[in-house]
């Protein structure tokens, strides 16, 4: 039998280090270390402007930082060789050029990474995009629009997908869609990393959380432990076990009453 010193722990598959990005001399991310693992879905919180977004910016490489690291498989994102392959990613639903079709949308990025171009017919199969491929994308209702960014997040086969705000904007069904979706991908042994201001999907839909505020970290937990540790003990005792998702609102406003900022024009 081998020991458990004997295995090398597994290189994370998203990582940040001592990470920081100042915009005018004020840090919107703040020398923030994290590790995203395979297998589970990490929800990623944090109110408006604590950095969710210019982290997931950092680790794929749209900007750079100031200080420390954002790493994808112990790489810079620009350092990837296959990035589509290796990472997929959403942070716009509608970020596509409105004139074309999903198909000609996926297509062109396909050919742009050398992805097969089978591979497109597949995504439009996997997000039920496949009677309206031939639209043009720019008449796509927020719904569709956000699952043509999930096809081209999924394009590569990637083992890593991080999506921001998924779910906004969409309705019961779609968000339904997503949630279901986002949890196979972790069953699957993905690494999934997905922001949202929606706590009540996060609850059932996370099984982890790293939250943010003012750019810190501020908790890097299981849900379940999350909730137990952020919420009012005799609330918390009061609460029936399948109930206590429904705790996490809470937990939340308690965790970040003081990170809550609105930073002058
Ligand atoms: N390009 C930029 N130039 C100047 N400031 C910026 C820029 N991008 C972000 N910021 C600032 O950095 C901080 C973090 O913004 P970010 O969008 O990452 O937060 P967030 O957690 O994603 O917020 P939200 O939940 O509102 O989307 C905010 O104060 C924001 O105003």
């Amino acid at each position: 039998m081998t020991s458990p010193s004997a295995t090398p722990a597994p290189e994370a598959a998203v990582e940040a280090r001592d990470l920081t990005r100042r915009y005018g001399g004020r840090a919107a991310v703040d020398a923030l270390t994290f590790q995203v693992r395979p297998g589970v879905v990490t929800g990623f919180l944090g109110p408006n402007g604590a950095g969710k977004s210019t982290t997931m910016r950092l680790l794929l490489g749209l900007e750079r930082p100031d200080a420390g690291e954002a790493l994808i498989n112990g790489r810079p994102y620009a350092e990837l060789s296959r990035p589509l392959a290796e990472v997929g990613a959403m942070l716009e639903a509608k970020a596509f050029h409105k004139g074309r079709t999903a198909r000609k949308h996926l297509l062109c990025l396909a050919q742009s990474q050398g992805l097969p171009a089978t591979r497109v017919d597949e995504v439009l199969d996997l997000v039920g995009l496949a009677d309206v491929a031939d639209r043009r994308a720019g008449g796509f209702s927020l719904g569709m629009a956000q699952r043509l960014g999930i096809a081209a997040a999924l394009l590569g086969d990637p083992r890593i997908v991080i999506l921001d705000e998924p779910v906004n904007g969409l309705d019961p069904e779609g968000i339904l869609w997503i949630r279901t979706l986002i949890k196979r991908l972790a069953a699957e042994g993905r690494t999934v990393l997905v922001s949202s201001h929606l706590m009540n999907e996060m609850a059932v839909t996370a099984d982890h959380l790293l939250v943010i505020g003012r750019g810190r970290l501020l908790a890097d937990c299981s849900t379940a432990e999350f909730i137990r540790r952020h919420t009012d003990p005799d609330v918390y005792a009061a609460t029936p076990e399948v109930a206590r998702p429904a705790l996490l609102e809470e937990a939340f406003m308690r965790l970040t009453a003081d990170s809550v900022q609105y930073a002058a024009a």
